[in-house]
């Protein structure tokens, strides 16, 4: 049974677990707080061990799934039992393949990096995946069957991993801004705020599978929802005299230049 091991055991590697078959895989987390992991691996399903290097020896894909300024450490903790029989994988944003293989000081080290979104939780993570030459074709595949069980995956060049991680990392926490947004201009007008969320929530919904399903550019899907002399073209006028599309892009832009400091 292939092995996988997960250091750091917070949201991300909480929801990616939750979507793994517990009969295929034997799962391993190490955290830093023995007792904390040790009852997450009981609400998981899987096993709980004492240390990183001992996760380590057991896995044959070890998940760095902690947060970016922690990895030095563990990178510190686990070098001296890090062989290249096995497959490091990192989830953190910032960290490049090269600064992985940087951090691991072995040469050739199979790495691969992979960028996630919350939607994991729910098994819609829109992931996206890159490795380095070291990594095995049946590594690779291996790995990305881990994430396409939580949702779907994107193998992508790694100069656009900044452009991902800001577009499908982070851009749930600006979809949901506009989603509280939409829901307390209900509230403005006197609807309660739950009503308006869940009125809110299906229409995104059905509109990210009208952009997939009908293959249109968004601008042409504007077009149809705006009626001449009708409601939707006022509002599409206000948002645009707010640089809508101009703040949007910039708070993309902001998020790119973040992950590319955050070393
Ligand atoms: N939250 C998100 O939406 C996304 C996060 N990521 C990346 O995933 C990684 C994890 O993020 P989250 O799960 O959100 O963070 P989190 O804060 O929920 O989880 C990190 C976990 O690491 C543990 N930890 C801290 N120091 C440790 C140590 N020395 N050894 C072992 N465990 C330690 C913490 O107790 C915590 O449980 C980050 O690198 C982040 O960049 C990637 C995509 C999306
Ligand atoms: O905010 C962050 O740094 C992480 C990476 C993508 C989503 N959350």
């Amino acid at each position: 049974m292939k092995s996988i091991g997960f250091i750091g055991v917070g949201k991300m590697a909480t929801a990616i677990i939750s979507g793994l078959d517990k009969q295929k895989f034997d799962i391993f987390i190490s955290g830093h707080d023995l007792e904390k992991t040790q009852a997450q691996a009981k609400a998981l399903g899987v096993v709980a061990v004492s240390s990183h290097k001992a996760l380590v020896s057991k896995s044959e894909l070890i998940i760095l799934s902690i947060k970016p300024q922690v990895l030095p450490k563990v990178a510190d903790e686990i070098l001296s039992v890090l062989t290249k029989d096995k497959t490091i994988l990192s989830i953190a944003a910032g960290f490049s393949l090269d600064d992985l293989a940087h951090l691991m000081t072995l040469e050739n080290m199979p790495i691969i990096r992979v960028m996630p979104n919350i939607n994991a939780q729910i098994g819609r993570s829109t992931s996206a995946i890159v490795k380095n030459d070291s990594v095995s074709a049946d590594s690779f595949d291996f790995a990305k069957g881990i994430f396409e069980t939580i949702g779907s995956v994107f193998e992508i060049e790694e100069k656009d991993f900044s452009t991902f991680t800001a577009i499908a990392g982070s851009s749930p926490a600006y979809i949901y801004m506009f989603m509280d947004a939409l829901a307390r201009a209900g509230v403005l007008h006197g609807m309660p705020k739950a009503l308006a969320l869940s009125i809110v929530a299906d229409t995104v919904a059905a509109c990210g599978e009208m952009v997939k399903i009908s293959g249109e550019n968004p601008w042409t899907l504007v077009d149809q929802v705006s009626s001449p002399g009708g409601t939707t073209v006022s509002g599409v006028v206000s948002l645009e005299k707010n640089r809508f599309v101009g703040t949007v892009i910039d708070a993309i832009t902001a998020t790119i230049e973040k992950e590319k400091h955050l070393k």
